[in-house]
């Protein structure tokens, strides 16, 4: 995450580069500590799980995620040093001459038809803005950056502070899709620690069977009839310590910086923390979760908050949703204007994705970690993971004795 000027820099950092139809994608993360237990297989089979759902396009059915480690990795055990990770992009040979990084003569770009400006930009897309804001006759700069091929290296960072969060804090990170198109999950429904398998099972990573089925029928019609459709993911997260995140300054409370996290991911247009919007129509006797004395602390009956008040984690699994737009690759192509005549046109309608909502949990999930990460990090801080464990403890120790009688 950028730092604000006045802020120091955050103590876990990342950051990603490549385009879509380029050689690969790269991701770094910086500050993790060492002893984290981590494979490459690990890494790749969160990259699978991000390709799953039903309404994914051709390209998730042909291309492969290969995923090369690079640096900060050892026989399979973090070495505290950046971690550093290559996704080949299988597609790269067709694309060779059109992504090409260095200069391409007119000739062989004319010999090939994928070569031609893209003038003709999508509504929801990046296209317009970007083609004017960078100066770009062509969308194919825009759109190969903005594209969410890039959340691969998102979820490849993430398998690290999963990693991390499992075994330094015994956390577990998981995501279902609550809605789809108009179809709802059962509300109030939250998956415990050990349900990812049974969703990820879904076609449509949501947790319900009758909603599953909903779900895909959705996604069917939508196909057949030209179109697309987005949905909201919850990610949900068990054995969070208390306090992680602080209320002293706005950009350090937990909710906010879930929020940008979350909504930094292509197409995510709300984030709700908790019961989020329905909280606001609800009176106070109705919308917090009461108190009461319990032998190892304070029990609560709901969990309307989401597990963070004031910023704060507060020992309640968190919840946090985030809402997708639909695909704007529409099929039934939708009406724009050609950047090159200024006429009335339709826009580029390619091969797309008619849904991806189930992939967006996974993506979703890779955030929350790094942002969880990142403030587990600055709370209990070490070089090690045996280190921020034994400091974990030292703290839920103090925590402990708060509530031992008088
Ligand atoms: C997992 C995932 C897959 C996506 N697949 C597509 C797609 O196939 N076609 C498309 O037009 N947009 C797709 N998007 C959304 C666009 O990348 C996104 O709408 C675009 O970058 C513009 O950004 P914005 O929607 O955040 O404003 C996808 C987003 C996610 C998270
Ligand atoms: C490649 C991925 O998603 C892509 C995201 C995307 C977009 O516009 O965001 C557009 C599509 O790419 P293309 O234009 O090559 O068909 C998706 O397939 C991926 O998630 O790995």
């Amino acid at each position: 995450m950028t730092p604000r000027p006045w802020e120091t820099a955050r103590v876990l950092r990342w950051i990603t580069a490549g385009e879509s139809h380029g050689p690969a994608l790269v991701a770094v993360l910086e500050g993790m500590v060492a002893g984290v237990e981590v494979t490459s297989s690990d890494i790749a089979a969160e990259l699978a799980r991000r390709r799953l759902g039903h309404g994914r396009g051709a390209r998730m059915k042909f291309e492969a995620d290969a995923v090369e480690v690079l640096g900060g990795l050892r026989h399979g055990v973090t070495m505290g040093g950046p971690l550093a990770v290559r996704i080949a992009n299988t597609e790269w040979p067709k694309w060779e001459t059109v992504m090409s990084a260095d200069p391409v003569d007119a000739e062989t770009l004319a010999a090939q038809a994928r070569n031609a400006p893209l003038t003709r930009p999508r509504p929801g897309h990046a296209d317009y803005a970007g083609m004017l804001k960078y100066g770009f006759d062509d969308a194919r700069p825009v759109l190969e950056r903005a594209s969410a091929r890039e959340t691969a290296a998102r979820v490849a960072l993430g398998t690290l502070a999963k990693a991390f969060l499992r075994q330094a804090l015994g956390v577990t990170v998981l995501s279902h899709v609550t809605a789809l198109g108009s179809v709802d999950a059962p509300d109030g429904v939250v998956p415990g620690p050990d349900d990812l398998a049974d969703i990820d099972a879904s076609p449509v990573r949501a947790f319900d069977p009758s909603a599953t089925e909903a779900m895909v029928a959705e996604v069917d019609l939508a196909k057949r009839e030209g179109d697309t459709l987005g949905g909201v993911v919850e990610v949900v997260v068990h054995g969070l310590p208390i306090g992680l995140g602080s209320f002293v300054a706005g950009d350090r409370k937990l909710d906010a910086r879930l929020a940008e996290a979350l909504m930094g991911i292509q197409a995510i247009k709300g984030v709700e923390i908790g019961d989020g919007f329905a909280t606001a129509r609800r009176r106070g006797s109705q919308a917090h979760d009461e108190m009461r004395p319990g032998p190892d602390g304070v029990l609560r009956s709901t969990n309307r908050a989401g597990g963070i008040e004031g910023g704060m984690t507060n020992g309640e699994p968190l919840r946090v949703r985030a809402a997708m737009k639909p695909i704007s690759t529409v099929p039934r192509a939708l009406a724009t204007v050609d950047m090159a005549t200024g006429e009335e046109a339709v826009a580029i309608n390619q091969r797309s994705d008619v849904c991806a909502v189930p992939a967006a949990g996974v993506v979703a999930e890779a955030m929350v970690a790094l942002v969880l990460a990142q403030a587990a990090l600055e709370k209990f801080g070490g070089d090690s993971v045996g280190e921020t464990a034994a400091n974990l403890n030292g703290y839920l120790r103090t925590l402990h004795t708060r509530h031992e009688p008088a």
